[in-house]
Order: C-alpha cells, then sequence, then structure tokens
C-alpha cells in the first residue's frame, strides 16, 4: 500500500519502509490512545497513519484536501505532535511525560527519532534535560546510518562503532586468563565480571553514551524482527526513568530500487514501480533545470576563480545541489549535520577569516537559525551568503515546508540584503552580485524548475539595490518579487487585451528597494499592486507600502498580493498559487477588482 500509493502521489518512500516493523511493534506494545509516540520529522508515519483509522484514505497522502504526509494532530488523536523540521521529538516528549507524571498517569510518551536528526543541538539538549528529570520518558532511537545522505559527524561514527563477535570474545577471553593469572583476588573480580555481563558489553558500545547522560541504553536491537522488538518494547515499558532503545533499520527495506538508492528514495515523486524510474516532474518549464540544479552548478563555476567560497549544507547536499561542489571542492565543503544554527554561526566565523560562505539552506529550515543570523552574522556585518532553496509554496510538503516567512524574517535585520531572482539566469547573476558583496546578503528561490530562459555564458554583477523596469502602462503598476514576475507579465499581458495597460518592475532586491523607480511609476499610475510568495504580513509588499509612505507618495489604490495570514495547506504548487491568487489569473483578477473600486472611488468624488 506504501509503495503503491507514493509510486502514484510521491512521498517519503525509503524512511517508511524501514520502520513498519517498528511501528507495529510499537502498537502492539503500547496502548497508544493513551501512550503518545512522537515521531521526529514525521516523514515515516505512514505506517502508522494506515494502523490509526487512515487506511482508507491513504490514496489521498499529500494531495490537497488529502491527509498529510507528516503527523497532524488536528488529522488524528493518535498523531501526538505535528512535526516535520527534525529534533523536536525528544523535547515534545519530555514535556508529555513531565504532563502525564504531574496528572499522575502511569501512561508513557515515546520519541521516535532517526540517527541523522540525533545530530542537531535540540536533541541533546533535551536528552540533557530528561536525564535530569530522571522520569519515564521512553526514546526509540532508528539508526539506519543514514540521514537523506549518509549520515555526517563524529556522533555517527560512534553510533555505528559496533565491536564484531570476534573482537568482542577474543577481548572478553584475553580479559578472563588475565583475571585467572592473578592468585586469589582474580577468580572472584572475574565472578563479579560475569554477573555484570550486560553492563560491561554497554560499555564497549554506544551505550555508554547514552549511560552517561542518566538514560538506560537497551541495544542495538535487529529493527526488522518483529520479536525481538516486542520484547524489548515490553521490556522498556516497566523501566523507571528514561530508557533510549537503539534499533538497527535499513532505510528502504523490502523495495529494492529504494534498499540500493536509499538517498533518491528518501523523497520522491511519483514513480514506476517496476523499475523505480521517476515519472519526471511536473512544474516549472518542461525541461528546464531546477533552480538547485542552477545554484549548484553556478557556485561551483564561481568557485573556480575564487578560492575563498566555501559551501555549507545542513545535512541536505543533493537537495540543496551542492553535491557536484562537493566533489570538485571537497576541503571547502561542509555537511554540518542537521545543524542549522551551527551551520550559520560556523559560517559567521569562517567569514570573519576573509572567506566567503554560501550557506545553502531551505527557507523553512533557516528559520532555526534566526538569532544566528542576527547575532552573529548581520549585527558583525559579516560576509556571509544565505542561498534560500524552497522559498515560497513547496507544494505536497505542506505547512511545515512551505518557504513562507523568509521576506519578513530577513528584511527587518539591520545590514541585511535580500534579492529574489525572477528566473534561473538571474539566479546566476545574483550569485555573482552575492558572493561580490561584502556583507550579509541572502538570495531565495523557489523549489522546481525554471522557467526555461535562456542562459547567459557569463554571469554579470547586478547594481546594488535597483530593479528592472519589465513593460510600461500608465493604468496599474505591478511590482513583483522573484517567482511572482512571470505570473505578473502574464497577467500584464492578459489585461492588454481588455485595453488595461499595467506597468510591471521585476524588483530584484526586497532590500535595499529601488526607490527611484518604484516612486516615478507609482506617480505615473497612482494605483500599485505588489505580488510576492510570502506571506503579506511584514513582506515585500509591507517593504513597499513604508517607503512610498516615508516618501509621502502613498497611491490611491493600493494591494498587496501574497500568501495569507494563516498557515497554508499542502497540495499542488499550483493549486495553492492558484488558492492564494498569486498566479496570473489572480493577479488579474485582483487588477480588475482595485480599478473597479478606484473608478468607484472617483464616481463618488465627483457625484
Ligand atoms: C530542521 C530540519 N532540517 C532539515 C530537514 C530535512 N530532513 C528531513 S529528513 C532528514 C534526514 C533525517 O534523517 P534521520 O533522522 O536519520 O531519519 P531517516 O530519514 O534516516 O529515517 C533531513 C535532513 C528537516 N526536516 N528539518
Ligand atoms: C522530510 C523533509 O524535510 C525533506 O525530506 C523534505 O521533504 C525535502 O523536500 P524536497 O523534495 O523539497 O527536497
Ligand atoms: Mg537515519
Amino acid at each position: 500500500m506504501i509503495i503503491c500509493t507514493v509510486a502514484k502521489n510521491g512521498g517519503h518512500l525509503a524512511p517508511n519502509l524501514g520502520v513498519v516493523e517498528l511501528t507495529l511493534a510499537l502498537h502492539y506494545v503500547f496502548d497508544t490512545a493513551a501512550d503518545r509516540i512522537i515521531w521526529d520529522v514525521g516523514h515515516q508515519a505512514y505506517t502508522h497513519k494506515i494502523l490509526t483509522g487512515r487506511r482508507s484514505q491513504f490514496h489521498t497522502l499529500r494531495q490537497y484536501q488529502g491527509i498529510s504526509g507528516f503527523p497532524r494532530r488536528s488529522e488524528s488523536k493518535f498523531d501526538a505532535f505535528g512535526t516535520g523540521h527534525s529534533g523536536t521529538s525528544i523535547s515534545a516528549a519530555l514535556g508529555i511525560t513531565v504532563a502525564k507524571a504531574l496528572k499522575e498517569s502511569s501512561h508513557r510518551a515515546i520519541a521516535v527519532i532517526g540517527d541523522g536528526s540525533m545530530t542537531g543541538g535540540m536533541a541533546f539538549e533535551a536528552l540533557n534535560h530528561a536525564g535530569d528529570l530522571n522520569k519515564n520518558l521512553i526514546v526509540v532511537l532508528n539508526d539506519n546510518e543514514m540521514s537523506i545522505s549518509p549520515n555526517v559527524g563524529a556522533l555517527s561514527s560512534f553510533l555505528s562503532r559496533k565491536l564484531s563477535n570476534k573482537t568482542l570474545m577474543n577481548l572478553k577471553k584475553d580479559v578472563e586468563d588475565f583475571l585467572k593469572s592473578i592468585p586469589g583476588l582474580g577468580p572472584n573480580i572475574l565472578q563479579i565480571l560475569k554477573r555484570s555481563e550486560d553492563s560491561l558489553m554497554t560499555l564497549l558500545t554506544p551505550g555508554m553514551l547514552f549511560q552517561a547522560l542518566d538514560f538506560h541504553y537497551i541495544g542495538p536491537i535487529k529493527g526488522h524482527r518483529l520479536d525481538r522488538l516486542i520484547e524489548t518494547f515490553e521490556t522498556a515499558s516497566h523501566i523507571e526513568g528514561p530508557v533510549l532503545i537503539h534499533v538497527m533499520t535499513q532505510k528502504g527495506k523490502g523495495y529494492k530500487p529504494a534498499e540500493c538508492d536509499p538517498t533518491s528514495f528518501h523523497g520522491v515523486g511519483s514513480f514506476d514501480i517496476a523499475t523505480g524510474e521517476s515519472c519526471g516532474s511536473s512544474n516549472g518549464g518542461a525541461c528546464a533545470p531546477s533552480y538547485t540544479k542552477v545554484f549548484g552548478s553556478s557556485i561551483t563555476s564561481l568557485a573556480e576563480s575564487d578560492p575563498k567560497i566555501v559551501a555549507i549544507t545542513a545535512a541536505m547536499p543533493q537537495g540543496t545541489g551542492l553535491e557536484g561542489f562537493s566533489q570538485r571542492f571537497p576541503a571547502r565543503f561542509f555537511d554540518v549535520g542537521i545543524a542549522e544554527q551551527h551551520a550559520v554561526t560556523f559560517a559567521a566565523g569562517l567569514a570573519t577569516e576573509g572567506f566567503k560562505p554560501v550557506v545553502a539552506i531551505y527557507s523553512t529550515f533557516l528559520q532555526r537559525a534566526y538569532d544566528q543570523i542576527i547575532h552573529d552574522v548581520c549585527l558583525q556585518n559579516l560576509h556571509v551568503v544565505f542561498a534560500m532553496d524552497r522559498a515560497g509554496i513547496v507544494g505536497e510538503d505542506g505547512p511545515t515546508h512551505h518557504g513562507a516567512f523568509d521576506l519578513s524574517f530577513l528584511r527587518h535585520i539591520p545590514n541585511m540584503v535580500v534579492m529574489a531572482p525572477k528566473d534561473e539566469n538571474e539566479l546566476r547573476h545574483m550569485l555573482k552580485t552575492a558572493v561580490e558583496y561584502n556583507g550579509p546578503v541572502a538570495v531565495r528561490y523557489p523549489r522546481g524548475n525554471g522557467l526555461g530562459v535562456a542562459m547567459d555564458e557569463d554571469f554579470h554583477t547586478l547594481p546594488m539595490g535597483k530593479g528592472e523596469l519589465l513593460r510600461e502602462g500608465n493604468d496599474l503598476l505591478l511590482i513583483a518579487a522573484g517567482s511572482t514576475v512571470h505570473p505578473a507579465m502574464e497577467a500584464a499581458e492578459r489585461l492588454e487585451q481588455n485595453n488595461i495597460r499595467a506597468a510591471v518592475i521585476n524588483a530584484r532586491f526586497i532590500k535595499p528597494l529601488d526607490q527611484e523607480l518604484i516612486l516615478s511609476w507609482t506617480r505615473k499610475t497612482g494605483c500599485v499592486i505588489t505580488i510576492e510568495e510570502n506571506v503579506i504580513q511584514g513582506g515585500f509588499g509591507s517593504a513597499i507600502l513604508e517607503m512610498l509612505q516615508e516618501a509621502g507618495c502613498l497611491p490611491k489604490s493600493f494591494l498587496r498580493l501574497g500568501l495569507p495570514d494563516a498557515f497554508v495547506p499542502h497540495g499542488s504548487q499550483k493549486i495553492i498559487r492558484n488558492l492564494c491568487g498569486i498566479d496570473a489569473e489572480g493577479i488579474e483578477n485582483a487588477a480588475y477588482t482595485l480599478l473597479k473600486e478606484r473608478h468607484g472611488q472617483i464616481l463618488r468624488a465627483i457625484g
């Protein structure tokens, strides 16, 4: 059922296939209507959904108005805590555990967290607190030795430090022989050690890390053996104090193409089940390269002639398009794990020594590093380039993943420059502009394919804070940022057919704004619509409104189009953009409404 549905709708295949037995065992042992399972990231909860009343809706997975690809409290009482971003499960489960204790309930909370998510600081903050509180929290560490790509870092190496049976046996024999050779005391010590053999073994395995944090450690357990899992969870359910169960699983288990290539099958679009071949992308220009790909190849080219450029990802080398860079410049590439906060401050450190760090992070995950952007980068005016992929509507992953807020949370930070390209060709020039600029600078671009425009061979530096007039017109001014420029142009063409002449400005810079250009065309038209793929509150349109007001040039008619003050649901990018009124049709309709209102005002003023 999981394979068939994901092959049609897309989704997180390999993570889900890896935890089928684990999920069955948890639901078998625990009373999950009262005990709470918190799925870290939540991208592996499909079996849980099927087992908890959503089997008949499962075919609607990730589709508009269908069930979500992540746990949602609003979707089911069995979804104890909404997730999507990594590393939150232990904190949430600890909060629930403490609440249960305060309510004198004996029910438990179980955090299921992957080895990748365990690389994030928040997981450790929670483990540290849990060890101190000594409550009955259960943490299941689902260790498949993979993040999306192979897991990285010292912790990952430590977790996979498995002593082979042969090595353990030899070590044990050596210790026994040594103790036997000590007259008197030796055999007694041997007896004591034999009684506590289990804890000795734990000392030689990853258990020592968790025991140092005052957790009981059980593992490693074979994660595809249902009998072992059930037995272990039953044991754990009677242990007093926090317990960590270390389960070894295989990503993609049971579907050969996913077992062989778990990275590609981590999150997939529709594919052919027989071959595992992708059915191709449906967004953007049919054969156009993705913005991600253009970013990856451009930054690699720029790095050829600038040895100071270094690239940083937080566990997403593939998703951010940095795989090529990592192969070409291994010493200048850093995968820091799922640790966005660290990534940003690490970049700030590099910048103080004259390097030009390019931090490639999805817009939604950069939210994690807000204080680091302010305190470590902008306050010190350091030259860090933020390449923000997946800005705007991401589609089927939904509200946890839409890049809805970055324009608002970046534009008000002093020293920050913010750009958004109208197409994939402009992205190249913006990257060149960003690496040449000396200060904090962000470039945001959308998920999916570019528009299929012709690509310039050379990179150009764009003039700082200058927009581009794409079309003249005296009736109306459309000022668009990034992904909304193309729909604004299309809307202007449609309006023209009804004798409404709209000027269109591609803002290029959200900060600093091109005050001169915007003011002159606002004066000419007296009727302005701003369009952005970001929440309206505090975003691009608000920036223009503030600027016009400060310049004493507020037009009679002004409208901001963008994402509403609400969490936008999941569904295809096309459907959701239409719903938010930021596609060509929405812009055209908004223009008619605004012009009608304006004429109404004029008529009322006359009459
Ligand atoms: C804060 C944050 N950064 C990045 C991601 C993107 N992401 C989703 S799943 C994942 C890997 C998770 O690895 P792991 O926890 O081991 O789970 P697995 O997929 O191996 O089951 C990453 C990096 C995220 N969801 N949240
Ligand atoms: C679960 C998660 O956070 C990621 O796997 C995310 O779904 C990636 O989406 P993209 O397909 O946009 O890379
Ligand atoms: Mg993993």
